[in-house]
């Protein structure tokens, strides 16, 4: 798969080492930054980012900041986006298996790197589940949400 990844500067050590798992799994990594630890505010990398999953420039987003919640603030936003912050793999295969997910956001200041790395697995491994009415109609009133309140990027 192709994965759009960013973070701030709380978020970059972690990016670096989810990045760098990915890649070992095949997958290619579009990094929208940040480059490094100094201070800077996530919305210039996270909005860029969440725009190419949005595009269908990256099939998923990985976004990593401090606690995860600014970052899906600004996912959510996005026509397209359904980005979920999971502080642990449970968190991660309901996040695909019931709501289909398609951004995943960390914090790295609260989650070490082997259960970042678990749940990114996780995330990466589990499809939805398409043939349970539950779970499809849950998603569709979702859906149906976006087509009233937010404009798809065509209509921006
Ligand atoms: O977690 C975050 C958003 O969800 C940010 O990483 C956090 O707000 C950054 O804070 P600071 O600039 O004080 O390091």
């Amino acid at each position: 798969m192709k994965i759009a990844m960013a973070s701030d500067h709380a978020g970059y050590e972690l990016k670096g080492e989810i990045k760098a798992w990915l890649e070992n799994e095949g997958h290619e990594v579009i990094d929208f930054g940040t480059d490094s630890k100094e201070s800077c505010d996530l919305s210039d990398y996270i909005y860029p980012a969440s725009l190419a999953v949005a595009k269908g420039e990256a099939d998923r987003g990985i976004f990593v900041d401090g606690v995860g919640y600014g970052s899906a603030l600004i996912a959510n936003r996005i026509y397209g986006l359904n980005a979920a912050v999971c502080q642990d793999p449970f968190c991660a295969k309901l996040a695909r298996q019931h709501t289909d997910s398609n951004v995943l956001c960390i914090g790295g200041k609260i989650i070490g790197s082997g259960i970042a790395l678990e749940i990114v697995n996780v995330w990466m491994h589990t499809d939805v589940l398409s043939g349970i009415e539950k779970y499809t109609n849950r998603i569709k009133k979702v859906q149906a949400i976006s087509e009233k309140h937010l404009k798809k990027l065509s209509e921006i």
